[in-house]
């Protein structure tokens, strides 16, 4: 991760972020129930082909004014940053199922959310690297919940059973730490119990360490993801 891009700050006030959200939160997911109506829907090829004339318009439209590369993680002075491009939570993003990840201090997080027709990979099921993706992200809440963020270094899946399209929880909590090493652990779990299994250990990358030792950062803050 670019340093630049990870302290990258903004000064937008709570009622400017809530405005915007109000707006492009819908706005995306508009745009994820179109990702979903391209998979499943059966009208005519005419019709298919008329709509992308206005989808390729639609475009055109919003890329006459757009940042370079992605949107990055915004913090503000506070320590809280939006990470509204994220593949897994980003408000912006589409591809996000969205989660919305609850945590506590002591490193827990935890997330109910539903996967549909876009994250299938065996026929009825979610693909296993979406299920690694979500794992990652739930995992690396849990660390950064408690006061430990980190990369992931790695991280292991054991897939228990199938996991069904549909209603689904993640849970993830601390489960040990050691300097800059944090293991964390966590699940899927479906309608007939857990699906997937996961461990990752996150570690405090070295520009962040530098930037503690410089004393330009007071510890392992910001909090990414608040
Ligand atoms: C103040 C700001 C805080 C910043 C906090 C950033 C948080 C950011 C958001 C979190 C988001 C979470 C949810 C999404 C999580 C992703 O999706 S993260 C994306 C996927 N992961 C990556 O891209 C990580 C890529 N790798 C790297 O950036 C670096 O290799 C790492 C993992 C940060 C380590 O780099 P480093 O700090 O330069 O490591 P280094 O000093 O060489 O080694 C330190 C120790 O770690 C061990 N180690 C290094 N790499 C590994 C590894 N891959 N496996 C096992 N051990 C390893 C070394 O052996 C060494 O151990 P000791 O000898 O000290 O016992």
């Amino acid at each position: 991760m670019a340093e630049a891009r990870a302290f990258h700050t903004e000064t937008a006030t709570d009622e400017e972020i809530a405005a915007e959200a109000a707006v492009v939160g819908p706005f995306t997911d508009a745009v994820r129930a179109l990702v979903d109506a391209t998979i499943r829907s059966t009208v005519d090829l005419d019709e298919i082909r008329a709509a992308q004339a206005e989808i390729e318009a639609i475009t055109e439209r919003l890329t006459k004014e757009q940042i370079p590369g992605g949107y990055g993680v915004r913090y503000r002075t506070d320590g809280t940053g939006r990470a509204w491009g994220n593949a897994v939570i980003g408000l912006r993003n589409p591809i996000a199922p969205p989660l919305t990840i609850s945590t506590e201090p002591s490193g827990r997080a935890s997330a109910d959310f539903r996967l549909g027709a876009p994250y299938e990979g065996p026929p009825g099921l979610v693909h296993g690297g979406v299920i690694s993706l979500i794992l990652d992200q739930v995992l690396g809440h849990a660390a950064g919940a408690g006061g430990r963020p980190g990369m992931t270094g790695t991280l292991t899946i054991r897939y228990r059973q199938a996991t069904p399209l549909g209603e689904l929880r993640a849970e993830a909590w601390i489960d040990r730490a050691e300097g800059i090493k944090t293991w964390a652990k966590g699940r899927i779990i479906g309608p007939d119990g857990p699906t997937a299994e996961a461990e990752g250990l996150f570690i405090l990358p070295r520009w962040a360490r530098e930037r503690i030792a410089r004393g330009e950062s007071k510890g392992p803050s910001p909090k990414y993801f608040e």
